[in-house]
């Protein structure tokens, strides 16, 4: 088996890290799953830390770690008391999201939502510039949104020029807002805390923490092309932004896209598109092949050149290499 070499790391530099985020004992454990095997299957040289609440049952947990992934626990983050509508009543647990910036053992995250699978190594995100928040611009058009005065006159940032924003009578557009179900940024203790300060006193609103981190990241905010977070209702709403072939990530966000529950009766998920985005989540779920063995080793580069590994212990002074043994060329 010819080896790798993915990742050479001095003695004290922070790795990068893909994370996750799992609440309840419900059947978004599937979407991690499946997650963690798309990670591996596109050769990703970084764990995948999954974000747990405390309703997350042992099981789920140890099923998790058998797959690789490395389970830490949260606090539940809730906002300030409110009467608001969120577009899912669910959405209120995901302001725990914001958690994950207090990971600062790693130097930076992507984050990817259970209901995302990658299907293409996206490693490269790891080196964009420092100090900016990516992430793809959402879309406006689905029902979700009619809560705002962008889905009411018909504006959409996907595509600006179909109905003009009427800046004379609504003043300025809305700033470039992304989805949050993936995004590249950096663990930072000072960030971490003054999330949670804004967040008391942040009005809350029906897209619960994707307004909030919006509203936060605003400044520094990059858009990413959407090959990295392909938001499923784009394939109907903007056909002519989406070239299929070219995606990387896809985000199963639109009602009854969730593979896991997959029934296919819902509004467009009649689609042959759809169906083969389904199947092909469903290919990696089932792939035993791509089931966790253990598989990424820790070794020197020596090791990856075929010496005999040190102890684990050694390794740490000597620099370490993750490797992912690949299957030969032959
Ligand atoms: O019961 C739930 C609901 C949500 N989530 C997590 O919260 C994220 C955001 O929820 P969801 O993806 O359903 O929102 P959408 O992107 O569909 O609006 C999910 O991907 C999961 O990581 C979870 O773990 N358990
Ligand atoms: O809690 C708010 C959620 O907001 C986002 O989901 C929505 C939003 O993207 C809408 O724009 C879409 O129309 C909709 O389909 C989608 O479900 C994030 O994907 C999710 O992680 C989470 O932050
Ligand atoms: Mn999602």
């Amino acid at each position: 088996m010819d080896t790798k070499i993915v990742k050479k790391l001095s003695p004290n530099s922070k790795s990068n890290v893909y994370v996750t985020f799992l609440a309840g004992d419900g059947d978004y454990v599937k979407g991690v799953v499946g997650l963690a095997k798309g990670l591996r299957k596109v050769g990703s040289a970084y764990p995948l830390v999954v974000a747990v609440l405390d309703d997350v049952p042992e099981s789920h947990r140890r099923l998790l770690e058998s797959q690789g992934c490395i389970v830490r626990e949260i606090e539940p983050v809730h906002p300030p008391e409110n009467q608001t509508q969120f577009a899912m009543a669910y959405y209120v647990i995901n302001y725990s999201k914001l958690r994950i910036w207090k990971f600062v053992e790693y130097e930076r995250m992507i984050y990817l939502d259970a209901d995302i699978q990658v299907y293409e190594n996206i490693d490269h995100l790891f080196d964009l510039p420092h100090g900016y928040f990516y992430a793809v611009k959402d879309c406006f058009c689905e029902k979700t949104w009619s809560h705002t005065p962008q889905y009411k006159i018909g504006y959409c940032q996907q595509c600006p020029e179909r109905v003009s924003w009427p800046a004379d009578k609504l003043g300025p557009p809305p700033p470039l807002y992304f989805n949050a179900g993936m995004f590249v940024s950096e663990p930072d203790t000072a960030i971490a805390d003054s999330l949670l300060a804004a967040l008391k006193v942040a009005p809350t609103t029906p897209f619960a923490e994707q307004d909030f981190l919006n509203m936060f990241f605003k400044d520094i905010y990059k858009p990413i092309p959407l090959v990295y977070n392909l938001v499923l209702a784009m394939l109907w709403r903007h056909p002519e932004n989406v070239e299929l072939d070219k995606v990387k990530v896809v985000h199963y966000c639109a009602a009854g896209s969730k593979p896991w529950r997959f029934t296919g009766k819902e509004p467009n998920m009649d689609r042959e598109d759809i169906k083969m985005l389904v199947s092909k989540w469903w290919d990696i779920y089932n792939d035993d092949s791509l089931d966790y063995k253990g598989d990424v080793t820790v070794a020197t580069e020596a090791e990856a050149n075929g010496v005999k590994p040190p102890l684990k212990a050694a390794l740490s002074k000597a620099g370490v290499v993750h490797y992912i043994k690949a299957p030969s060329a032959a």
